[in-house]
């Protein structure tokens, strides 16, 4: 039963031009798990991933902005009203010289990290006291860190927290590597720790910790796999366990991974083909990490480019870019197989679906 003291809103990211809806809400039914549209909010040039604050009522949304016949990466802070179901704008920043891909916050909101794949760098923002994007502390530019080969290229994807907060783990997928750093808090300032390497032509693209925090799986774009690595907390370190396949092993077609995400409890793993266009589930092995293909699924639409489980954890929402579809999955407790609800929703271009539960 839908407890009325509190409210699971679904935010959706798109490809959107300035004129046309790049970020709704819509509220979530746990019961049902259906979708009702509250909001859209346009005037955001490709708000193509998004970062919800529950607890502060935040929504930050990375854009873009023309700049000297280029492109630079924006960050604008939206107040989220959760009983009215409504997006308040509440500033807009510039944050890197390129466009960025993903944008990520700490937990104690502090600080926000964006990725830019096309520039290959990592940008650290502020968050001032009123919980709105602030001013840009430190850029670190992947290049400038480790070697890169003449045919490479860095592409920063993703940037995600170890569980203990004191690491920042970077996915390059055009240097195979995982870069990490630490913040300082007194100067604010990025500073980079070490690497794991990756195979190379891997494409390392978004990360998940286990709920443990013993483990981590990287999903890799180019070569459609998993990496399962260890957390070595000590050191501040990713170690490459092993890597499998996200496709079928009779599939010979054109395939490019997206998102990865553990479930809470920690038994399965999922991960997204765009072009074999599914969602693979894996089983976890729980006393090694290690990953066993339990189940592909086709995602209803093209191009997965992200999902995500529902809190209460019964349904999955998968974001298909070329599809222009939110597609529902339930989600089977005992072994995390996925089965399709036969409920869509019509979006033009969703590529990131973030959930949030609020309290009234
Ligand atoms: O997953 C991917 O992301 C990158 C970055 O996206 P963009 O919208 O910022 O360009 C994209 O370029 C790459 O082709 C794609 O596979």
């Amino acid at each position: 039963m839908a407890n009325r003291s509190q409210r699971t809103l679904l935010f959706t990211g798109a490809y959107a031009e300035e004129d046309q809806s790049g970020v709704c809400i819509y509220e979530f039914n746990e019961d049902s798990g259906e979708l009702k549209l509250l909001d859209e909010v346009s005037g955001i040039k490709n708000p193509t991933f998004l970062n919800v604050d529950a607890d502060n009522r935040r929504l930050y949304a990375i854009g873009e902005m023309a700049e000297q016949g280029g492109k630079a990466g924006e960050v604008v802070s939206f107040e989220i009203d959760p009983a009215a179901g409504k997006l308040i704008e509440r500033n807009r920043v510039r944050s890197v010289s390129s466009s960025t891909c993903h944008i990520q916050r700490d937990e104690s909101s502090k600080y926000l990290i964006v990725s830019s794949y096309h520039g290959g760098l990592v940008g650290l923002l502020s968050i001032d006291e009123e919980g709105l994007a602030g001013e840009l502390l430190d850029e670190k530019k992947h290049s400038d860190l480790v070697p890169v080969r003449e045919a490479q290229q860095a592409r920063a994807h993703s940037a995600f927290y170890s569980p203990d907060g004191k690491y920042v783990f970077v996915q390059d997928l055009g240097l195979d590597k995982i870069l990490s750093y630490t913040i300082n808090p007194d100067t604010n300032e990025l500073s980079f720790h070490g690497e794991t390497q990756l195979e190379e032509g891997a494409g390392p693209r978004h990360l998940a910790f286990h709920p443990s925090g013993v483990y981590a799986y990287v999903i890799n774009e180019l070569n459609s796999s998993v990496t399962v690595l260890r957390y070595i907390q000590d050191e501040g370190r990713l170690a490459v366990l092993e890597t499998i396949s996200t496709l079928p092993v009779d599939f010979d077609g054109e395939s490019y991974c997206a998102e990865i995400a553990v479930s809470e409890d920690g038994k399965t793993v999922y991960g997204s083909n765009r072009g074999h266009d599914s969602i693979v589930v894996f089983s976890v092995h729980e006393d090694t990490g290690y990953l066993s293909p339990v189940q592909y699924i086709s995602t209803e639409g093209g191009h997965p480019r992200h999902f995500t489980l529902m809190p209460g954890g019964k349904f999955m929402v998968v974001a298909n870019r070329d599809g222009n579809n939110l597609v529902l999955f339930n989600v089977d407790p005992e072994d995390g197989k996925l089965a399709f609800t036969g409920y869509t929703v019509s979006q033009s271009k969703p590529v990131c679906v973030k959930p949030a539960v609020f309290q009234l």
